[in-house]
């Protein structure tokens, strides 16, 4: 049974080195990003509130787009349910494995070779040994690296780095997949083959959530869809509603530039 419980977080990211005089014209207000306040103290520091009192609760089945403005909040709540970002306050319950398609090179090291990545990313991911040693071959052929496996991955290419670390992620189908629309630089055949094992590994899996600018695609993929806005959850519900609800905001569709893998 899979399950994500987020009560009352925040996440917030002190800024040292910002100039606190836009901060005294209240007047200002910028119309993306999260809130900007200054420092308590009065010091030279401002602070980004990029989440602010989030309450989520998602069960088995549950596929959940998140929708909102560029610096909404989107990516950081994917951050603190993959477990990258602690939150300042609050408490996030997740039950089950997850895999977080996204920041999709963390874990890998590029001194080592390509099968030495898959092993190190494999067990960033949480899966065991024995687990990744049984789906070597598979994650090496679905690569198409063949000899470059043996070469360390500062020899790669971004989109021969990007290939090892999604073929690796998407080997074993965990209980709550993390999705980015956009993960990355590839060609197009491999972003048609991609696409194809996305599909079919997003189908094993029992909680989605998927931070997308294309309306096209979240309303393909998820029922229910949460709005944010300025670090927060302003509504939750049927994902036509909330996209009707972003477009009388907003005056257009949340549809970005930039070609996803994940296809409708
Ligand atoms: N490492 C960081 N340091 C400081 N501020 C940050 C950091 N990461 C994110 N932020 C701020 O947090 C807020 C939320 O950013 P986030 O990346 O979560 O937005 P998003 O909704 O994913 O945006 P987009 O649609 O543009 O990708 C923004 O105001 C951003 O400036």
């Amino acid at each position: 049974m899979a399950s994500i419980e987020l009560t009352d977080v925040s996440v917030s990211f002190p800024v040292y080195s910002a100039s606190t005089r836009s901060l005294k014209n209240r007047l200002m207000q910028s119309a993306t990003g999260g809130q900007i306040r200054a420092d308590a103290g009065g010091n030279r520091i401002s602070v980004v509130e990029a989440l602010q009192n989030i309450n989520l609760s998602l069960r088995d089945g549950e596929r959940v787009g998140l929708i909102g403005h560029n610096g909404a909040g989107k990516t950081t709540l994917l951050r603190v349910l993959g477990g990258i970002y602690e939150p300042n306050c609050g408490r996030v319950a997740l039950q089950g494995s997850t895999v977080p398609l996204f920041d999709i090179s963390l874990g890998m090291d590029q001194e080592s070779t390509g099968y030495e990545n898959i092993m190190l990313r494999g067990l960033f991911l949480g899966l065991t040994r024995r687990q990744i040693r049984a789906q070597m071959d598979e994650i090496a052929e679905f690569t198409e690296l063949g000899d470059f496996l043996n070469l360390p991955i500062r020899t790669y290419s971004a989109g021969m780095q990007m290939r090892l670390a999604f073929a690796i992620s998407t080997s074993v189908a965990p209980d709550i997949l993390l999705l980015d629309e956009g993960i990355g630089t590839s060609d197009a055949a491999f972003l048609q083959k991609a696409g194809e094992r996305l599909q079919r590994f997003t189908e094993q899996v029992s909680i989605i959530v998927l931070s997308s600018h294309d309306d096209e695609l979240i309303s393909s993929m998820c029922e229910k869809s949460v709005l944010m806005e300025h670090g927060q959850i302003i509504a939750a519900g049927p994902t036509e509603d909330i996209l009707s609800e972003y477009r009388a905001k907003y005056g257009l569709s949340c549809i970005a530039s930039g070609r996803s893998i994940i296809t409708p």
